[in-house]
């Protein structure tokens, strides 16, 4: 079985897959000192009651945050009895390699997005991820990661608000039910929502018109269904997106080992 990892600055995802077989997927906090002991009495609780009893013996991880890899492989090798296949690393091979500037370091999330999406849906696709930050990660023709945008997160740019004003509170985002607030929560609400609305839909008619062809526009992460309500900016929601292109990484590499 494979355990597919994947590390946001929030939050951790696990899930667990009998080959292409999806069978159970949950969420922790990112927090680089949790130890493999720690993860291992959490994942295997809730598999337990789960009832999955097979064994894993395979394990991938992306993680924007570089300083948890130790303790995940640690998982792998101490747990596990394997060795991880690390998005980013030079021996994990992706389908199609990047084509950015000479030295940069992609983020591992924007480039699993990238093979998920090109997997389902072919090239000319904007991948447009609600994270820590909101980023646009775009495929090319031939499914290359050919760069993208990076914007402050929504939920990071409420919190921005609460720390630097003294009078404004802590607000969940939502949609408002009209662009006027008549209250500070309403009125912050209204320019996180209708903020994001545009900023997407100006991102991506700016992608297009810089690719000057037709792109699909997929969206994923928690908050891709609530900024849908806003306007059409998606072809697609898949919420298992960057998941998906794990397994699909995992698969490539084992059959081109
Ligand atoms: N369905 C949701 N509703 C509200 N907030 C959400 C939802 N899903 C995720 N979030 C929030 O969005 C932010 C980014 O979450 P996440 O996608 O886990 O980020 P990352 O991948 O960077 O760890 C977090 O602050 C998280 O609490
Ligand atoms: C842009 C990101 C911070 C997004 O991370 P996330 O919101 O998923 O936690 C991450 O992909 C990253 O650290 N990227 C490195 C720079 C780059 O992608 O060009
Ligand atoms: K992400």
């Amino acid at each position: 079985m494979l355990l597919a990892i994947d590390c946001g600055n929030t939050n951790t995802v696990f899930s667990i897959w009998d080959g292409t077989k999806f069978l159970a997927t949950w969420r922790t906090s990112t927090e680089w000192q949790r130890t493999a002991d720690q993860y291992f009495v959490w994942l295997s609780t809730l598999m337990k009651m789960r009832g999955i009893e097979a064994e894993i013996d395979e394990m991938i991880i992306s993680s924007t945050v570089p300083r948890v890899v130790f303790n995940l492989r640690v998982l792998a090798d101490r747990y596990f009895n394997c060795r991880p296949v690390v998005v980013g690393k030079p021996d994990c091979r992706l389908p199609v390699a990047p084509r950015v500037d000479a030295g940069t370091q992609v983020g591992p999330d924007r480039l699993v997005n990238t093979v998920g999406a090109w997997d389902r849906h072919g090239g000319d696709i904007v991948v447009v991820d609600f994270g820590t930050a909101t980023t646009f990660d775009v495929v090319d023709t031939d499914g290359a990661y050919v760069g993208g945008v990076i914007s402050p997160g929504v939920n990071l740019s409420l919190e921005a608000l609460h720390q630097a004003a003294a009078a404004l509170p802590h607000v969940d985002v939502s949609k408002p039910e009209k662009v006027i607030g008549t209250n500070t929560v309403a009125c912050m609400q209204s320019g996180i929502f209708w903020g994001y609305v545009g900023l997407v839909r100006g991102i991506c008619d700016r992608i297009r018109a810089e690719r000057d062809r037709p792109m699909r526009i997929i969206g994923t992460g928690g908050l891709a269904p609530l900024f849908a309500q806003g306007d059409m900016l998606f072809d697609d929601i898949e919420d298992d997106l960057t998941m998906h292109g794990l397994t699909v990484i995992h698969r490539y590499n084992k059959e081109t080992a």
